[in-house]
């Protein structure tokens, strides 16, 4: 039978939080969620779905039109036009109305909540934590509601405000929608487990089948006894993959390629240096045979660092190309003309996207044809980022039908097709992609742009307790997984009390090395500078707006403990491996998951401990819970610090203030002189 009824469209919350979040300038303005928005999509593909999906309270027309605009808002800049001449507006949850239109909009939602079926409970509320709530909102509902439930209003209920001209086939009743499974490719769906408990499960290094001994010695020297188990998985696996030489992979075909997602911390770098060094030992003429690209340019030098200690007196060259030489000394470091032509200087590079492709673009007799391992460290971040046009580059430079030498090589290579017994036969030089992060994307589509071939996964898997207490290993999308010994906490608070709240972690709680992140490099700024105007505490910041030297001159001092708090924009967020890190302090809450894991995890690695703390302000709580909740992350303690004990800093955090808005006003006219 058909029947008129308003039509009810989706306003998601994160949409509308999201919207209304704010960011925060250390100096404590609030600042509208804006600009820096990149990445959204994709830092936050579960919140991206549940945006489609998740369906809220009816509201009044009007609203629900803006709502819509509101939920695509970025995407849809027509909508949000169309929004605009409504001049509707809906307001983040949690926040105040902000004009009169506003209060009345808000009332008429009010109202016509009052009026829509009872049992259909805030999609907020459903959620929230208490289990309670949620009960009872499943059994009014008569069903048990998903998030992606579609509620539907029989048209009697809220008429009185439905425009009519819809017509809507279907029942008067709400029916759950059934959560639509995502098609998992075998190699996601059953990937190799690793264990995520490090010091429980770590193995001696002879244990593992197949290593040089001359790599056993060098692991010795460097006081690795055991191999973390990513590390025992791993590394034969890469290993294995090489038996057979160069030329072909085990049996005579092409090696699989290999993703690994464990936690930050886990030891995912030393789980391929080892085996590439291993299989290029053997090597006779220097050619770029491994290449690891990764996103920043501290990371390139940490993980080549890492290779020169693992090569070093093999013969083996590896070369860092960031930009921080000039691009003609890279140039010198990687090529020689000879009168034969050109030769590599290099069998390892290790590449950020950026100089790589400028380098495979502009340097002569810079060839890739030989690549015989590429490894994305940071995958997501890759994939995610443009950075994905270098990868194709990568690929197009390795599969070059002529190298820049005008030699013929003897063993072409063609970019391979379907495999076949014939393909089989000719003897190529496979090339095998090795991919590595805590945040591995495990979405087929964005992992289908990486072309694969028959992909093996190893993966700490996420698992979820049981109410008898035992674990349930699950294999769900979008979930992740944090290092064993890290214990997190939340502090809710205002906006005013949050430098108070790191002054007090630091001069009353005594806390030490201490990793602390803010939203911007301005919010950094400004907040290193109340601090040391405070004074009491040795402190430092990291961001972009410092030169290379004095970033590593920093990271160096904090390292060695002379700077107790380190003030640092997301540039310290993934990968940076600083020993020693107590405590993370997240003084902006991350707007993304995967930035929230990266930056927490720069503590507690390599099977320590550590404690991280998230500022989050009141309005932010709900979403910020979600969000982790979303992650299947669920032992976050609530830690409240109460107004008492912050009074006793308020008066020098006054002066402090008064002396920050003089450096401030000193550093703007330096900025115009
Ligand atoms: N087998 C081992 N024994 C002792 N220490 C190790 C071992 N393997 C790695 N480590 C140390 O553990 C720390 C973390 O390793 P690594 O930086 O490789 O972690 P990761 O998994 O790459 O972390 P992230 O995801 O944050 O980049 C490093 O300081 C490293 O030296």
């Amino acid at each position: 039978m058909a029947h008129s009824q308003k039509k009810q469209r989706e306003a998601p919350a994160q949409g509308r939080e999201g919207s209304g979040e704010r960011r925060l300038s250390p100096g404590g303005e609030p600042r509208e969620g804006k600009g820096k928005r990149k990445r959204e999509s994709e830092e936050q593909p579960s919140a991206r779905r549940q945006k489609k999906l998740k369906t809220k309270q009816p509201r009044s027309p009007s609203e629900e039109r803006a709502g819509t605009e509101e939920a695509a808002d970025g995407s849809s800049p027509t909508k949000k036009k169309k929004a605009n001449r409504r001049k509707s507006k809906v307001q983040p949850e949690g926040t105040e109305a902000d004009s009169e239109e506003d209060i009345k909009q808000q009332d008429s939602r009010n109202n016509f909540k009052k009026k829509s079926n009872k049992g259909r409970k805030a999609d907020e509320e459903t959620q929230g934590d208490e289990t309670g709530k949620k009960e009872s909102s499943e059994k009014a509902g008569g069903g048990k509601p998903t998030e992606e439930e579609v509620p539907l209003v029989a048209s009697g209920q809220g008429a009185d405000c439905a425009p009519s001209s819809m017509m809507i086939l279907g029942d008067y009743e709400a029916k759950p929608v059934q959560k639509v499974q995502p098609f998992l490719p075998q190699w996601l769906a059953e990937p190799r487990r690793v264990q995520k408990r490090i010091r429980e499960n770590l193995c001696p290094v002879r244990d593992v089948p197949g290593i040089h001994p001359r790599l056993l010695k060098k692991l010795q020297m460097n006081g690795i006894d055991s191999f973390f188990p990513v590390q025992a998985e791993v590394i034969p696996a890469i290993l294995q993959s090489a038996a057979h030489g160069f030329l072909q992979g085990r049996g005579g075909f092409r090696p699989k390629d290999i993703c690994v997602s464990a936690p930050t911390g886990s030891g995912k770098t030393l789980s391929f240096v080892i085996p590439i060094v291993q299989v290029l030992l053997d090597r006779v003429v220097c050619h770029v045979r491994a290449l690891v690209v990764l996103p920043t340019k501290e990371l390139a030098q940490q993980v080549s660092k890492v290779f020169n200690v693992y090569t070093d007196g093999t013969g083996l060259k590896v070369v860092l190309i960031t930009g921080q030489k000039s691009f003609a000394k890279e140039q010198e470091m990687l090529v020689q003309k000879k009168v034969t032509g050109y030769c590599s200087l290099a069998d390892i590079v290790v590449a950020t996207p950026g100089r790589l492709t400028d380098h495979i673009n502009q340097t002569p007799g810079f060839s890739l044809t030989q690549l015989r391992f590429l490894i994305v460290d940071e995958a997501d971040r890759m994939i995610d980022d443009m950075h994905q046009n270098c990868l194709n580059q990568i690929v197009r430079a390795a599969f070059q039908g002529e190298n820049h030498s005008g030699s013929n090589m003897l063993f072409q290579r063609t970019k391979p097709g379907p495999l076949t017994a014939a393909s089989s036969c000719s003897p190529q030089i496979p090339l095998q992609k090795l991919l590595f992060s805590a945040t591995l994307t495990q979405d087929p589509e964005k992992l289908q742009q990486l072309d694969l071939f028959q992909p093996r996964l190893f993966t700490s898997v996420y698992s979820e307790k049981n109410r008898d207490g035992t674990e349930t290993e699950q294999n769900t999308n979008n979930k992740y997984t944090l290092p064993e010994g890290l214990s997190q906490c939340y502090v809710p608070c205002d906006l005013n009390s949050k430098p108070l709240l790191l002054l007090h972690f630091m001069l009353k709680m005594k806390f030490t090395r201490v990793l602390c992140f803010t939203n911007s490099r301005e919010a950094s700024h400004r907040l290193f500078l109340l601090v040391q105007a405070f004074g009491g505490v040795t402190v430092a910041e990291f961001s972009s707006r410092l030169s290379p030297n004095e970033r590593k001159r920093t990271m160096k001092e904090f390292e060695q403990g002379k700077i107790q708090l380190l003030i640092s924009t997301d540039a310290t967020a993934r990968g940076i491996d600083v020993k020693g890190v107590n405590y993370v302090i997240n003084y902006d809450a991350p707007q993304f998951i995967r930035t929230y894991i990266h930056r927490v995890g720069r503590t507690a690695r390599a099977g320590e401990a550590g404690v991280a703390f998230s500022l989050v302000l009141r309005i932010q709580e709900r979403r910020f819970l979600r969000m982790l909740r979303d992650a299947g992350i669920q032992d976050i303690q609530k830690h409240p610090v109460k107004g008492n004990s912050l009074k006793p800093l308020v008066q020098q955090y006054e002066g402090a203030l008064c002396k920050l808005e003089k450096i401030v006003k000193n550093e703007r006219a330096q900025k115009r002189a």
